[in-house]
């Protein structure tokens, strides 16, 4: 074993020292704060991700820097592991402590132990592909990165600006390269080829789509989605709007995924919809998808995450059925608590549904155990995963008639349009297309599915979110003590009523998500218990927010 450079490093690190007073944490989305205070974390990332493809026999490792739909000032970075999915969870932690080491010494130390602990054999290759999003402090923490990914000799290759969701693909197709189960070419351009050859076959001869908008919510996005509407060409006519990648403050204001799906209105549009056009938007780096639409009488409806897990799942069981293969491959969905209670009512009369907690990796895992597993969060994050068994049963399964060899012809295209590696809103998009065209639904058909229960979120602030401890996919509230059978006592005044509280994993708040049958009652039941947690956990009565009941 060979040992780290440590004069490398070193000199390397006295470049990027971290700031004193901050702490920084590998969440749920990586590390994610302002984009002037990045430097130190994004030169230790790129040791760290080279650290991880030596740990992983010279597995290429993934970087992506992009804070999707937080404000333009902020950015972030992830790591991506060889199979395009979320780092491991355990490394979580050594990434949280290596980012926290005071100064290039105490770095040293650090990194020494960890690579001790975890056995890392140092003599081993290393590589690692990076991108990142159209955020303006981008190119200096990449240059950063780039330090890091130099300093423990790792081969570092620069896929440029791009989404999220293609770095993913590109992590699984360097990695596969070669082999029986080879994803794709490794490029930009061999993912818009994938994918756009993948959507054409599984709409041939089906009538004229018509043209889609989609707000690129003035992100990354919108540089895909220019390119991926040059493959499409007349098959399905993009027409992306919020493309401002370089107008300073543009980036997810006013548009964008997040913001449909949390104002749940219109974004802003350059153009405006005619009633029943269906329209969709794009998170700031694109691995979020919500559609729309406004009714004839120009009322706004969102056909979020929930609307597309139940669209896609319930066309991906009828065609193993038509297939003949419902018996061999079983369809599942996974859901969190916020998944709308209408969706999770519709799909359980179908299909098995799990509920999970919050957050990607918890919904991965789960739909992985499925044969065919589809995840979607209700922000619209989401993906099907096909097992590497029911891959197999679909390359090598013989029809017996032609509606089943059809059939399973679309399960195997399906298979390709999707990116199996993470939440992609563009392959989402194409999916969801897909399904409109082949069961001729529009917007509004598809919307009336199921009936959204009216729903709020609100935020609580309090002195210490930690004490709050969940149970059940994070449904009952465990900690503090006697704060559930209170919320129980409240849901039960309410038809049709449900409500949960549990701390945020991203913002240093606590969450309180209530649904009635109707509107006020949901509003109502929300706030309620919202007042509940604050006066139950010390809120300060001067500083109780107005609308807490
Ligand atoms: C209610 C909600 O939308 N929560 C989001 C949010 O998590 P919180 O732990 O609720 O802050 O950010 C996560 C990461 O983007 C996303 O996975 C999740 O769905
Ligand atoms: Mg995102």
């Amino acid at each position: 074993m060979s040992s780290l450079p440590v004069d490398a490093i070193r000199s390397l690190a006295d470049q990027h020292p971290k700031p004193s007073h901050i702490h920084f944490q590998y969440g749920t989305a990586g590390f994610r704060t302002k984009g002037e205070i990045l430097d130190s974390v994004m030169f230790r990332v790129g040791i760290l991700a080279g650290l991880r493809s030596k740990k992983l026999d010279g597995k290429t490792i993934g970087v992506m820097v992009t804070a999707s739909h937080n404000p333009e000032p902020d950015n972030g970075v992830k790591l991506v592991d060889p199979r395009g999915e979320m780092l491991e969870t355990s490394w979580e932690a050594h990434a949280t402590a290596l980012a926290n080491a005071k100064n290039t010494d105490e770095f040293l130390a650090a990194l020494d132990t960890f690579a001790t602990t975890l056995k890392i054999d140092l003599s081993k290759p290393a590589k690692v592909v990076y991108a990142r999003d159209t955020r303006p402090s981008g190119p200096a923490l990449v240059a950063a990165l780039e330090d890091g990914i130099a300093a423990i000799g790792a081969e570092g290759r620069d896929a440029g600006i791009t989404t999220t969701p293609v770095l993913h693909y590109l992590v699984r197709a360097i990695n596969t390269k070669g082999t029986k189960d080879e994803y794709g070419e490794d490029s930009e351009e061999g993912y818009l080829r994938k994918l756009s050859a993948a959507f054409k076959k599984l709409v041939a001869g089906k009538s004229v789509i018509p043209p889609l908008v989609v707000d690129c919510a003035n992100g990354v996005g919108a540089k895909v989605a220019n390119e991926l509407a040059e493959y499409l060409g007349d098959k399905l006519r993009l027409i992306p709007v919020n493309t401002s990648t370089t107008t300073p403050g543009a980036l997810n204001n006013a548009c964008g995924a997040d913001f449909v799906k949390t104002q749940q209105k219109l974004p802003s549009l350059p153009i405006e919809l005619k009633p029943g056009q269906r329209a969709c938007s794009l998170d700031g780096d694109a691995d979020r998808l919500i559609y729309y639409y406004l009714d004839d009488r120009g009322q706004f409806h969102m056909l979020d995450g929930d609307k597309i897990a139940a669209l896609s799942a319930a066309f991906i069981g009828e065609l193993t059925k038509a297939a003949g293969l419902d018996s061999k491959i079983r369809v599942g969905i996974v859901q969190t608590a916020y998944a709308n209670g209408g969706s999770t009512k519709y799909l359980s009369e179908r299909l098995p549904v799990k509920c999970v907690p919050t957050g990607v990796k918890h919904l991965h895992h789960a739909a992985e155990k499925f044969d065919v597993g589809v995840y979607f969060e209700a922000n619209g994050h989401g993906t099907v995963l096909f097992s590497p068994q029911s891959q197999e049963i679909l390359s090598t399964y013989q029809p017996s008639t032609p509606a089943q060899s059809t059939a399973l012809n679309h399960l195997i295209n399906f298979a390709e349009v999707i990116n199996q590696t993470v939440g992609d809103a563009l392959s989402d998009m194409l999916m969801v297309e897909t399904v409109l065209a082949h069961k001729s639904y529009s917007g509004e058909e598809w919307d009336s599915l199921y009936v959204d229960l009216p729903n709020r979120l609100v935020k609580v602030v309090v002195a210490d979110r930690n004490v709050f401890k969940t149970e059940d996919a994070e449904r009952r509230l465990i900690n503090p003590p006697g704060i559930q059978a209170k919320i129980d006592d409240l849901v039960h005044r309410y038809e049709g009523g449900r409500a949960f509280v549990r701390p945020s994993g991203t913002e240093d708040v606590v969450r309180v998500y209530a649904e009635a049958t109707v509107r006020t009652q949901a509003d109502e039941l929300a706030y309620r218990v919202a007042g509940l947690v604050y006066d139950e956990t010390g809120g300060d009565p001067a500083h109780r927010p107005i609308e807490f009941l």
